[in-house]
């Protein structure tokens, strides 16, 4: 399910600031839930390495580690069922490397310009095995009392591919923001973007209101998705509070480090590429908006 489809305001445009920000705001609850699956699996970083299931994988054709088989195979499968054709989805493997869709391809708005030029996935698949995984997968490992190995390579691959997607989704929504926040008013843009200026860019789609919001209702739901309830139906504390599941200081910081830093990327990205393409004429005409 993507935000095109997905109807907070019908009477609204699916570019409407409000509705993309509902949008990021409702997969905060995704992303949280999806870490606490993954925290129940140890680190395993065996399913991350080349060398891990070389033998296996070789015999597969495949070179590289599990995770990055299990993603090929995956997306292999989504991309039949035409999910890379939604303007809000990208893929971590190459899309030279997956097949044509099976079925016939849904009509989406065209609602971004030049968007074929963006995917920060790779950055995604790095943050988030070198900082997250480890982080979040601690209690059990350090419960397991051995190398950070549990055998649970299919779920712990299956865990980490939801959270790469929902991630995915979520930093790569920041074209749609950014296309919002351009037609809102393209005169500020244009000269940084004829005049390639990625900080004045930057500057003008930060909001630090709207981020400071964000990471404390992102503390907020993450103490209280991951709280056990006592028999009262309050939320323990202690050391039995929080078996096995993510610290709200790991969701936070994982926004404040990562997502957020990631999405303004994005947004910056195609701000300097909305205008690829354009005469001119057409160059002009925005302007004249305003
Ligand atoms: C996504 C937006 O753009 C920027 C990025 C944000 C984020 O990644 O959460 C929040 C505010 C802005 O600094 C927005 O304005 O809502």
């Amino acid at each position: 399910m993507n935000f095109m489809t997905e109807k907070h305001d019908p009477s609204s445009s699916p570019l409407d600031l409000d509705n993309i920000r509902r949008t990021l705001t409702r997969l905060e609850d995704t992303i949280i839930f999806l870490l606490i699956e993954r925290a129940q699996f140890a680190h395993n970083p065996r399913m991350y390495s080349k060398d891990g299931f070389a033998d296996v994988l070789h015999r597969d054709g495949f070179s590289g580690s599990l995770l990055e088989w299990m993603l090929k195979e995956t997306e292999t499968m989504h991309a039949k069922m035409r999910r890379y054709e939604s303007p809000d989805e990208y893929p971590f493997t190459p899309r030279d490397q997956l097949p044509a869709a099976i079925l016939a391809p849904l009509n989406y708005p065209p609602l971004l310009v030049n968007p074929a030029a963006i995917n920060v996935n790779r950055d995604i698949q790095r943050f988030y095995l070198d900082s997250i995984v480890p982080a979040i997968t601690r209690t059990v490992t350090d419960r397991l009392g051995k190398e950070d190995d549990d055998g649970n390579y299919g779920s712990g691959c299956t865990r980490d591919i939801e959270c790469l997607q929902a991630i995915s989704r979520r930093i790569h929504c920041g074209m749609f923001v950014s296309e919002s926040k351009f037609l809102s008013a393209p005169s500020s843009f244009i000269p940084h973007i004829l005049t390639p200026n990625p900080s004045a860019l930057e500057a003008l789609i930060t909001k630090p209101a709207v981020e400071a919001a964000l990471l404390v209702r992102l503390e907020k739901k993450a103490r209280w998705y991951g709280a056990e309830l006592g028999p009262d139906g309050e939320p323990l504390v202690g050391d039995g509070a929080r078996r096995e599941k993510v610290s709200p200081e790991e969701v936070v910081r994982l926004y404040r480090e990562y997502v957020i830093p990631l999405t303004k990327v994005v947004e910056v990205e195609y701000l300097l590429h909305r205008l690829d393409g354009l005469s001119q004429a057409e160059i002009d005409e925005l302007a004249r908006r305003g």
